[in-house]
């Protein structure tokens, strides 16, 4: 069975965007075009009859930026302020981009409660449901500016976990995760420039998670160690998962179109049986070299100087 092939008949698809996928890193602004062409592939993928529900970041990174925080607010009730006027920014700038396309969408926040607590998970899902009979496209984020830290009725912390736990709790098929990374390496690539890129994921053991480190910009949370956290928890419950870049949007088009683009973590329940499928040599030389030149061109354009490896080079 060719499982990225399989992906093109998935029904139900969670897809998350990070802070990092669509806010200008230099600004910290919304890219409206990126947002802009996201929407439209949410709303392509509606029409060939999939159900759609999104799992967006971005409230506390652009709250925190109109508020005119140049770094991240080390005092929580103040980054939950920011994320209180953020939230409200990201659901306009959604709202009016669904209207486009005569979408209804909808704002679901949840806390970790949401799931742990059976009476408001099953209320959860029951909302979830209504909307999906609606025709109502859900936008989900966390209630950060509620949200606490305590051991029972925790944070998620970061929207990865919180996106696999609503793939679960509404039964997707498919969770896309999109990052700022390609997908999953043997080590954060940014630190060890000799990590192994991993296409196929069957099992998560320990050797895997140890594979994935924190996050890799000020604005990112949880990094590749909370991705596999949603990997064990969504392929659990029966969804493949997708690690891919948000650099280009239309990535989503090429998974779904069964591509081999980004770390396919397989469902418990895929029948899969193979091991872990790591990118071969050649290719991973490629991947090295075209990362070499990306951190080069972004050093030179911030201003510094890149030793590495001179730009004109490539
Ligand atoms: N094994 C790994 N493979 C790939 N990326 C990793 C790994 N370990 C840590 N990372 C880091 O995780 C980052 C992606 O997570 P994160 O910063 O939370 O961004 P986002 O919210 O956009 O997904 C990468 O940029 C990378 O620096
Ligand atoms: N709930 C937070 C996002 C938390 C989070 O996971 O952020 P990210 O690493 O950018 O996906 C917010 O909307 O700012």
């Amino acid at each position: 069975m060719d499982f990225r092939q399989a992906l093109k008949d998935k029904k139900k698809i969670v897809i998350k965007i990070g802070t990092s996928t669509i806010t200008y890193p230099e600004t910290g602004n919304i890219n409206l075009d990126k947002l802009e062409k996201f929407v439209r592939i949410l709303i392509n993928l509606r029409n060939k009859g999939k159900e759609v529900i999104v799992v967006s970041s971005g409230a506390v990174g652009i709250g925190r930026n109109v508020l005119g925080y140049t770094s991240r607010p080390k005092e929580k009730d103040v980054r939950q302020a920011c994320a209180a006027v953020g939230q409200g920014r990201l659901m306009m700038m959604y709202e009016k981009l669904f209207a486009e396309y005569s979408q209804l969408t909808a704002q679901v926040l949840l806390t970790k409660e949401s799931i742990t607590n059976e009476a408001c998970a099953a209320n959860a899902r029951n909302t979830f449901d209504r909307l999906a009979a609606m025709h109502v496209v859900p936008i989900v984020n966390e209630n950060d500016a509620i949200s606490v830290d305590e051991e029972l009725y925790g944070n998620f912390g970061d929207n990865d976990t919180m996106a696999a736990h609503v793939a679960s709790l509404v039964g997707a098929d498919l969770l896309i995760l999109m990052s700022d990374i390609e997908g999953l390496y043997t080590d954060d690539p940014k630190r060890n420039p000799g990590a192994r890129f991993v296409h196929t994921v069957g099992r998560i053991d320990s050797e895997l998670e140890r594979m994935g480190k924190g996050a890799g910009t000020s604005v990112g949370t949880g990094g590749m160690a909370t991705k596999i956290e949603a990997a064990k928890i969504a392929t659990d419950a029966g969804a493949d998962m997708v690690i891919a870049n948000g650099e280009n949007i239309y990535t989503i088009n090429d998974i779904m179109a069964g591509k081999k683009i980004g770390t396919l973590f397989l469902s418990r329940d895929s029948g899969y049986t193979g091991g872990n499928e790591l990118a071969p040599e050649r290719e991973q030389y490629r991947r090295q070299a075209k990362r070499m030149k990306k951190e080069a061109i972004s050093q030179v354009k911030s201003g510094g100087q890149y030793y590495g490896l001179r730009a004109g080079n490539w």
